[in-house]
């Protein structure tokens, strides 16, 4: 008897281009919100767009809330659910980069409310995913959380944040590649529930990504478009297989594992696409696809060594050695690495020196 089932939990409204911002007040009439908005923001986010969106409301007659965070941490999702009650909130709209968007996500799943993703920053393909990542404890990694009714994503607005995090936007799609690895050999070693849809989307992704690198230049309006696409497909990937596991392998652990290690280290995409070199090296050796990966990066100006990181080479060995161990997710790494196979990889692939 067949008795599989799925239930893929996607937005309803993906609106992206130049100028949609003014669009957000339109998207929320769209989807029939009723009451009052609670936008969720930081600081630099809340002056780029949080500010102006407040405005939009106003001007068609809605009364929004705003909470600024500073922190990605369950106080800041505890004082945006507070907010929330105390300001008669119906839907939150998360708007800033991938901490900002994933406290809303956090808080949205807890007040079982709607939540709309507006981000600032193509630097992170959390944008559309149902997954929310705070750190809590010495977790690092996502988990379930609630997918975003819609997303506005305004290319004038994310063509104009840093560059370094468009890149950090790139790297975490280009890591899709050795996610994808690990998952077929987890799959094949570990009998995981697999997707092909899912790991097909999320491959293609990253080609289709890295066959378009020379039109992804600083101030180039058409580089946050061909970025952000491919983080929303990413996302989606995400959401199809109901896990992280299509963008996310142990390029990921070992940036989780640096997270712990140096809390003030690099962006998450730039340390996921230097631990994708290491982790592709691992997958197929000296003839296998790491060059490319490492090639793919440095075309887009993101880093490829832990110089770049600003990380020494002894967090880099310790992330690698022990990374395994904070995820029960089985990958490359299998039962971890010792410390000069650690220091062979990153050698080999110019990591360290
Ligand atoms: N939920 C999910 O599925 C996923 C979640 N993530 C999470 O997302 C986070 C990484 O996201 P990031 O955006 O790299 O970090 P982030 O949210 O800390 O943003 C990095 C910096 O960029 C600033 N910023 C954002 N927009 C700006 C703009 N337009 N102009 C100037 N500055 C701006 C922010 O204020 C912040 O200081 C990590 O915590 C990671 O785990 C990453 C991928 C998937
Ligand atoms: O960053 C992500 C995908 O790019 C999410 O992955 P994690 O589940 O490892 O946090
Ligand atoms: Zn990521």
């Amino acid at each position: 008897m067949f008795e599989k089932s799925t239930w893929i939990r996607l937005p309803r409204n993906v609106v992206v281009g130049h100028g949609v911002r003014s669009s957000v007040v339109e998207v929320v009439d769209d989807l029939h919100l009723q009451g009052r908005p609670l936008l969720v923001t930081s600081p630099t986010p809340r002056k780029v767009a949080a500010d102006p969106v407040a405005a939009d409301f106003e001007a068609a007659g809605i009364d929004p809330a705003i909470v600024t965070i500073e922190t990605a941490t369950f106080d800041s999702v505890e004082r945006v659910i507070e907010t929330a009650e105390a300001e008669e909130a119906s839907y939150l709209v998360g708007v800033g980069g991938g901490k900002a968007i994933d406290i809303a996500k956090m808080a949205s799943d807890h007040l079982e409310m709607g939540f709309l993703s507006v981000p600032t920053a193509a630097s992170h393909d959390g944008i559309v995913s149902n997954r929310g990542s705070v750190p809590e404890g010495d977790t690092r990694h996502s988990v379930a959380a609630e997918p975003p009714l819609a997303v506005v994503a305004d290319t004038e607005i994310l063509a104009e944040a840093p560059w370094e995090l468009t890149t950090a936007g790139c790297a975490d799609i280009i890591s899709n590649y050795t996610a994808v690895m690990d998952w077929r050999l987890a799959t094949r070693l570990k009998d995981v529930e697999y997707s092909e849809y899912a790991a097909a989307l999320s491959e293609m992704t990253a080609e289709i990504l890295v066959d378009n690198a020379d039109l992804i230049r600083p101030g180039l309006e058409e580089s946050a478009w061909v970025v952000t696409k491919a983080l929303m497909s990413s996302g989606v990937a995400m959401s199809i297989a109901d896990s992280s596991r299509p963008a996310s392998g142990a390029e990921h652990l070992f940036s989780h594992q640096l997270d712990r290690l140096e809390p003030n280290g690099a962006l998450h995409g730039h340390q996921v696409g230097v631990g994708s070199i290491m982790t592709a090296y691992l997958h197929g050796g000296e003839d296998g696809v790491w060059q490319d990966i490492r090639a793919a990066l440095a075309s887009i100006d993101a880093p490829t060594t832990a110089a770049e990181l600003g990380i020494d080479d002894e967090t880099v060995i310790e992330a690698l050695t022990t990374c395994h161990e904070i995820r029960d997710r089985y990958t490359i790494l299998g039962d971890g690495m010792n410390e000069r196979a650690a220091h062979e990889v990153a050698r080999k692939t110019g990591v360290i020196d």
